[in-house]
């Protein structure tokens, strides 16, 4: 199984999930969504591995970096309109690329089956997610109320604030909620909640190996090199 068992996480009783690179490999639609814009906007192409390092911070961190090394010098006005081109984009393209990283659906049914509350702490913007879910047959894990993105004016990961609203819908104590993510950014904002976080090791991280931050985030790393996560 992916995920690791509750019980081997101290007084968990609640587990919040990131979405692109933990749940579902989304690169391939997001990089698709970053082409099509590049295209309309006449700048270069860029890879799918650029674009996976411009990933996790939300999609208007994300405009920002791919304008940095497509269009320097690019302004806020731009950075905007990429954003919103961006999301449409996105939008039409109904995911097709999207697929659910493995173990993951009967990872989740097995958490509710055990009764673990669980809750969806994304970067992606608010607009795209139901789509997602419904592709990946997601949906019925998450409730609405439970799909915490940045819209609306929360800060994005790694600020703690859409994870501590998780925690109150959930009615749960931040230190008895778990986070499990794919980067870096899950990891310091689960911190700064007072949260525990759980790293796969199958996602993007903005590039870097998420082994290679968690063993300089912590100074060592506990967990053996085969195991599909990292607790930084
Ligand atoms: O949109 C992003 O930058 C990353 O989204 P995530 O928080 O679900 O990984
Ligand atoms: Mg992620």
């Amino acid at each position: 199984m992916l995920f690791v068992s509750v019980q081997s996480l101290e007084k968990i009783e609640a587990i919040l999930f990131d979405l692109d690179g933990t749940l579902v490999d989304s690169l391939p639609d997001l990089h698709f969504g970053i082409e099509q814009v590049l295209r309309k906007w006449h700048l270069a192409s860029m890879s799918e591995e650029e674009v996976g390092r411009y990933i996790g911070k939300g999609v208007v961190n994300l405009a920002q970096r791919v304008l940095q090394a497509r269009l320097p010098g690019a302004g806020e006005e731009e950075i905007q309109k990429f954003t919103r081109d961006y999301v449409n984009a996105l939008s039409v393209s109904g995911n097709a690329h999207t697929r659910l990283m493995p173990t993951v659906k009967e990872s989740l049914a097995a958490l509710r089956a055990d009764g673990i509350p669980l809750a969806l702490v994304t970067n992606k913007a608010g607009a795209l997610i139901g789509d997602v879910l419904k592709k990946t047959e997601l949906e019925g894990f998450f409730p609405e109320n439970l799909r915490i993105s940045p819209d609306g004016g929360l800060s994005p990961k790694p600020a703690p604030d859409m994870l501590l609203l998780a925690s109150r819908r959930l009615g749960v104590p931040a230190g008895q909620c778990a986070m499990f993510g794919d980067s870096r950014n899950d990891a310091l904002a689960a911190r700064a909640a007072g949260m525990q976080s759980v790293l796969v090791r199958t996602g993007y991280n903005e590039g870097v190996p998420i082994d290679r931050w968690a063993v300089r985030a912590k100074g060592k790393c506990h967990m053996p090199a085969q195991r599909d996560y990292v607790t930084p």
